[in-house]
C-alpha cells in the first residue's frame, strides 16, 4: 500500500519582504495526525512561514504540499483542507456566534443541517452556547478567540494551523482551547501551532520545530532534542534558550 502523503511538506521555502529575507530556505515535513509546535524568538519567521502555507503570502522560492496537493498549482484544493487561526482573528462584531458560524459555513458550502449541528457542538464544547445569540462585540478577548476557533473548525479541516492561539487567554479559557485541540489531535486532525509559552509546547505537542533567523534550527520530539544536545531531563525552556543563544549546538 502506498504511504499516505504528508499533511505538510515544505521544500526550500523562502520569503523576502523587499531587501529583507524573512524565511531563508526551510524544509519541513509533518505527518498526518501530528501535533506540531513551531517555536522561535520574535521575528524568527514563524508567521511568515505559516502565511505562505495557508496561501496568504506567495513564497519567493520553494514549494508547499498539503496532503499531496501543491498549494501553488491548486490553491483552492489545498485551502479546503486547511483552517487558519491568526493571532488576531477577525470576527464580524455585529454578528452573534451562531450567525458568524452560519456565515463561515456558507463560505465553505456546507449544507445548513451539518452547519447547525457542527456549530451547536463547537459552541457547547467551547462553553459559548449560552452566549450564542449575543453579538460578538460585547465578548471578552477569550470569548472572541473561542468564537474564531469555532469558525476555523466549522468545515472540519484536516490541517489546523494556529498562530499563538493561547496568548492573552485566562487559565480557564486556555484550558478549554487546549483540551479541544488535544481532542482534535486524538481524532486524527493534524495541528500546527506557534507559541511563546514553552509549557504549552512541552505538554501539548508531539514534535517541535525551532525557527531562528528564517531557518529551522532544530527539530524533533522533546526527548530527541534533549538527547541530541546531551541535556537529559532539561525543560523545553532551557533547551530552547540554549539553542537560540548558541549555547547548545543545533543539530
Ligand atoms: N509585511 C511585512 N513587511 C516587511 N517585513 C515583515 C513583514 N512581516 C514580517 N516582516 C519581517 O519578517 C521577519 C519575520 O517576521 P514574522 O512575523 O514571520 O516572525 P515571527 O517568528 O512570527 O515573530 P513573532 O514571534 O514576533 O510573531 C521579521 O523581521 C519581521 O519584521
Amino acid at each position: 500500500m502506498n504511504k499516505p502523503a504528508p499533511a505538510l511538506e515544505i521544500c526550500g521555502l523562502r520569503k523576502s519582504y523587499g531587501e529583507k529575507e524573512a524565511v531563508k530556505g526551510i524544509d519541513l515535513t509533518i505527518q498526518p495526525g501530528e501535533f506540531y509546535g513551531l517555536l522561535g524568538p520574535n521575528g524568527a519567521g514563524k508567521t511568515t512561514t505559516l502565511k505562505m502555507v495557508v496561501g496568504l503570502l506567495n513564497p519567493s522560492a520553494g514549494s508547499i504540499h498539503v496532503f499531496g496537493t501543491d498549494t501553488a498549482a491548486d490553491p483552492v484544493a489545498a485551502k479546503r483542507q486547511i483552517a487558519w487561526l491568526p493571532d488576531e482573528p477577525m470576527l464580524y462584531d455585529k454578528l452573534t456566534p451562531v450567525e458568524y458560524l452560519e456565515f463561515v459555513a456558507g463560505l465553505w458550502g456546507i449544507d445548513a443541517r451539518t452547519a447547525t449541528d457542527r456549530a451547536e457542538e463547537l459552541l457547547t464544547r467551547l462553553e459559548l452556547f449560552d452566549h450564542r445569540h449575543e453579538r460578538c462585540e460585547g465578548f471578552s478577548r477569550g470569548m472572541k478567540q473561542k468564537a474564531a476557533l469555532a469558525g476555523a473548525l466549522i468545515h472540519d479541516p484536516r490541517l489546523l494551523i494556529l498562530d499563538e492561539p493561547l496568548t492573552g487567554l485566562d487559565a480557564a479559557i486556555a484550558r478549554q482551547v487546549k483540551d479541544l485541540l488535544a481532542e482534535r489531535a486524538r481524532a486524527g486532525c493534524t495541528i500546527i501551532l506557534t507559541t511563546h509559552i514553552m509549557e504549552v509546547a512541552e505538554r501539548l505537542v508531539d514534535r517541535i520545530g525551532i525557527i531562528q533567523h528564517g531557518l529551522l534550527l532544530a527539530e524533533g520530539t522533546l526527548d530527541e532534542l534533549r538527547q541530541r544536545h546531551g541535556r537529559d531531563g532539561a525543560s523545553l525552556e532551557d533547551l530552547f534558550l540554549d539553542l537560540v543563544s548558541g549555547k547548545a549546538v543545533a543539530a
